[in-house]
């Protein structure tokens, strides 16, 4: 069935990059993009290697003037291939990604690129004034400090496009920040949630892939398996909100339903929900401060609907709990007691290492909680001072994490 487009008069049209755009993030904002091409524009796309995909894209919106391939060898094979209009200009590498995002003809960079690759463009895009759409979570939770002092300075919009933090600004927006008591990250549970424990020693990628309500990347979903995901999750809402670790709690939804819930001092509740599908959230974001019709069927109350919660078990989901216990490492970034902490830089750099060799058949499910343990283990945990803290903490991190993998391989 052909997307529904809109054409509801809107003030203006938003200029977009896109960074991740050949990624599942990438997809569905293709589609917000397409719904309303009165009010968005796409000018600039991004991956790093599947040109042949971002070809496809730039023919489908020739308003697209710039792309950039970060893999050198890929760049060069698509320059060869002339696959890209006359007029289009091709920039290359981790500089061409920071080039893109600083283009004059761009309003918003919506950053959907998987990992810590895309802090530089971010950053970039945030020194040119470009309003951030943000569904990367791992650049905050590797230097969320820095990330969020440079939007401040500034005074860029920092859009969370992540769903659950999507759905925490919805329920932000209004409230009296003084009242907040606490939030709840909603958490599927993942492919495992209700194996029993003894089968998590022989779990393979292709079951950890099998997400039960969500089409994602395989990165974030084998996070969504081991609950890593909840737990760099509650770090980015940390930076987002300006949350005390105290205040960033999860539940178990299996519905993916409800996305958040903000408590307030009085014991009311305040929650977002859609069903689970990324359209919602990048059309917010996209569309912000603006709403308009969704691309996708919304909830039918003519149908029943049961929204169940759980308390999270975290001896079987043991990544959420080391994830309590790095957030605690940094006492309260955003508030008086402290200023924050490499533990989580450790935290990611090292599940990204072990997820990968996971996925690559060369460690098994379980001992990815146990690289990431012991590489947190190995490092000492320091106020970073600045960026160039962070990522020394992060490449030492790699490091570890990779040999210790080498030493637990399958
Ligand atoms: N998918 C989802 O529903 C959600 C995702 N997120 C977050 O959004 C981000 C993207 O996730 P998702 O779309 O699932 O991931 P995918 O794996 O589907 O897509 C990843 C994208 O990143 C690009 N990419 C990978 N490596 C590089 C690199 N070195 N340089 C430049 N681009 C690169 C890929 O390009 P190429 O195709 O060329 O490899 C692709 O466009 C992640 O941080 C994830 O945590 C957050 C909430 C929900
Ligand atoms: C869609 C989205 O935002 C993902 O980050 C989602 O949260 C993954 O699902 P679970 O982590 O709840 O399994
Ligand atoms: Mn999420």
């Amino acid at each position: 069935m052909a997307a529904p487009t809109h054409t509801t008069p809107f003030a203006s049209r938003k200029r977009i990059v896109l960074l991740g755009a050949t990624g599942s993030i990438g997809e569905s904002a293709l589609r917000v993009i397409a719904a309303y091409p009165d009010r968005l524009e796409l000018v600039g796309i991004a991956a790093g290697r599947n040109w042949q995909k971002l070809a496809q894209i730039a023919q489908r919106h020739p308003s697209v003037r710039h792309v950039a391939i970060h893999d050198e060898a890929a760049f060069r094979d698509a320059r060869a291939s002339a696959a890209f209009a006359a007029g289009t200009t091709v920039h290359a590498g981790l500089g061409g990604l920071c080039e893109l995002a600083q283009i004059a003809e761009a309003d918003l960079v919506l950053v959907a690129i998987v990992g810590t690759t895309a802090l530089e463009p971010t950053l970039a895009a945030i020194a040119a004034g470009k309003t951030i759409a943000l569904a990367s979570k791992e650049i905050l939770v590797l230097a969320g400090k820095f990330v969020m002092a440079a939007a401040r300075a500034r005074g860029v919009a920092l859009l969370p496009v992540d769903s659950e933090h999507n759905a925490l600004f919805q329920c932000l927006e209004r409230g009296n920040p003084a009242g907040l008591k606490r939030i709840f990250l909603t958490a599927s549970g993942g492919a495992f949630r209700d194996l029993p424990v003894e089968a998590l020693a022989h779990v393979t990628p292709a079951d950890a892939l099998k997400h039960p309500n969500w089409a994602m990347g395989a990165k974030i979903t084998v996070d969504s398996a081991t609950l890593a995901n909840k737990g760099l999750e509650l770090i980015e809402a940390q930076w987002l909100f300006g949350l005390a670790p105290q205040q960033c709690q999860a539940v178990l939804h299996p519905q993916s339903i409800v996305h958040c819930l903000v408590e307030y001092a009085d014991g009311s509740l305040l929650a977002q929900l859609c069903p689970p599908s990324m359209t919602f959230p990048i059309q917010h974001a996209l569309l912000y401060p603006e709403r308009a019709p969704g691309v996708e069927p919304t909830l039918d109350f003519a149908q029943t609907l049961s929204l169940d919660f759980r308390p999270i078990d975290l001896d079987r989901f043991p990544m959420l709990r080391l994830a309590h216990e790095v957030m605690r490492a940094g006492g309260d970034p955003c508030g008086s007691t402290g200023g924050g902490s490499t533990a989580p830089a450790i935290y990611n750099a090292a599940n990204e290492v072990a997820v990968a060799a996971f996925l690559a058949g060369k460690l098994p499910f379980l001992a990815i909680a146990e690289v990431v343990d012991k590489t947190l283990q190995r490092l000492p945990h320091t106020e970073p001072r600045d960026l160039a803290d962070v990522l020394a903490t992060d490449a030492q991190a790699r490091q570890i994490a990779t040999d210790l993998a080498a030493k637990t391989a399958k």
